[in-house]
């Protein structure tokens, strides 16, 4: 019995109740994933505190709580209850889209002889250095709130639009801004090396990072002023080699950072070793990974990030989740928001996932809950619903949650709260009135 204490919320009497897992597993590898922990007819309190206190048959729940009370209760009959959807890699903060260069792509353009010509990230550069960071929260807000409406309630956020120190830390302050004052969750990473700025080698950028990026930002983190997680680099043919890449990665270990990286994208480039060599949390993109890349993955637990919208965006051939998952590799996967990815929604990310990358339903969720909180050292906290960790919650419109997968750019319609530490963030009405079938 739970006596007279007071809790923030009761999820009452969820058709499904998806914890994904149930045993404080840090990740799901293949075959945790095929058997996702679900119960049915089930209920969920969360506490002041904003963690879950109880999760469990909906019966046993209501005489446990029998003389609690809570700020809110919300009847889940017919809808189904997930953790928060986390996307382990976006670029949000920039200004200028690139709408110009979609339709160059459309045209035939590849992604590097856009860059290679000084657009793609390089426009982006130049429009970011210019913005305040005035507008650049804005924007960068905005497309926060958006992707909270689809469902993300933790996301990793790129610096990488400045690549001079003083933009890199605009970036930055405009991430903490974010942090501080919004509601959802946000890991930050460095990628000052997003690209080798106009009139530098890569090897004058990396040292230029090495020895004033770096440093500025233990100096910025000593006093508390900014908290990034994550260094990141590009590591591609034509922007960091895997030498200047090993150096600003050790570099930014150093320096207390975790390893995340974009690695293996266009062309193979050993990342995936090199980054099961210096401890890496994380890889992103991964289309080019050698079979030895992938067994080194798997080995160091460096997870996968898999980006279905840019080989979709990109038309590249897409990154070998099935084989990754039979070699037991952590799979996560990540929106990719950025001006050459405009997409802001876990959901579609998971049905690419499913149909061009032949990920199931299960293995999709688990990559865009536990596997992409682990992938950005949090999944002790996020990824699943079991006690103890944060409240961080979907409620869908549906009696199946795979409906979520399934209806393609249906989410809109089908979520019909977002929760963040017990607190209703979200509330779509519109569900109310509308059949999710
Ligand atoms: N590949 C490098 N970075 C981004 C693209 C950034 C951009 O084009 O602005 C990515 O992950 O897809
Ligand atoms: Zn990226």
């Amino acid at each position: 019995m739970a006596g007279r204490q007071r809790y923030r919320l009761l999820l009452e009497n969820a058709e499904q109740l998806v914890l994904v897992c149930g045993r404080r597993e840090p990740w799901l590898r293949r075959d945790g994933a095929a058997g996702l922990a679900v119960l049915r007819a089930a209920s969920l309190v969360v506490g002041l505190d904003g963690c879950i206190k109880a999760v469990g048959q909906a019966d046993v729940i209501r005489n446990q709580f029998l003389e609690a009370t809570f700020e809110r209760i919300i009847d889940c009959s017919g809808k189904c209850v997930l953790p928060g959807l986390v996307d382990a890699h976006t670029h949000p903060v920039w200004a200028g889209d690139r709408v110009h260069e979609f339709a160059m792509k459309l045209a035939g353009a590849s992604y590097m002889e856009i860059h290679q010509a000084g657009g793609g990230i390089h426009f982006t550069v130049e429009h970011t250095r210019k913005a305040t960071e005035d507008e650049l929260f804005t924007a960068f807000q905005q497309r926060l709130e958006r992707m909270l409406r689809a469902g993300s309630t933790l996301v990793e956020c790129k610096s990488g639009y400045g690549l001079d120190l003083e933009t890199e830390l605009k970036m930055l302050r405009v991430i903490e801004r974010a942090r501080k004052s919004m509601d959802i969750g946000i890991s930050s990473t460095y990628c000052g090396a997003h690209a080798v700025p106009k009139g530098k080698t890569a090897t004058e950028a990396t040292d230029d990072i090495i020895n004033n990026h770096l440093p500025k930002l233990k100096e910025l983190k000593l006093r508390g002023q900014i908290h990034v997680n994550n260094i990141d680099v590009f590591c591609e043919k034509g922007v960091f080699d895997l030498e200047s890449t090993r150096r600003i990665l050790e570099a930014g270990k150093d320096t207390g950072l975790q390893i995340n990286f974009h690695g293996d994208e266009l062309h193979p480039m050993k990342s995936a070793e090199l980054g099961a060599e210096l401890g890496a949390r994380a890889i992103s993109h991964l289309e080019e990974v050698s079979d030895e890349g992938i067994v080194a993955m798997a080995r160091a637990k460096c997870a996968a990030v898999l980006l279905p919208t840019t080989a979709y965006m990109l038309r590249l051939k897409q990154p070998q989740a099935r084989k990754m998952l039979e070699e037991g590799v952590i799979v996560a996967l990540g929106s990719d928001f950025n001006p050459n990815a405009y997409c802001f929604s876990m959901p579609m990310v998971m049905h690419l996932a499913c149909v061009n990358m032949k990920m199931s339903m299960n293995e999709a969720l688990a990559a865009a809950t536990i596997n992409a909180a682990y992938a950005l050292g949090k999944s002790d906290t996020h990824g699943s619903l079991e006690v103890g960790k944060q409240g961080d919650l979907l409620i869908i419109n549906s009696s199946r949650w795979e409906h979520l997968i399934y209806q393609f750019g249906g989410h809109e319609a089908l979520i019909n709260y977002v929760i963040v530490k017990g607190k209703v963030v979200y509330e779509n009405e519109r569900c109310e009135t509308m059949s999710s079938y």
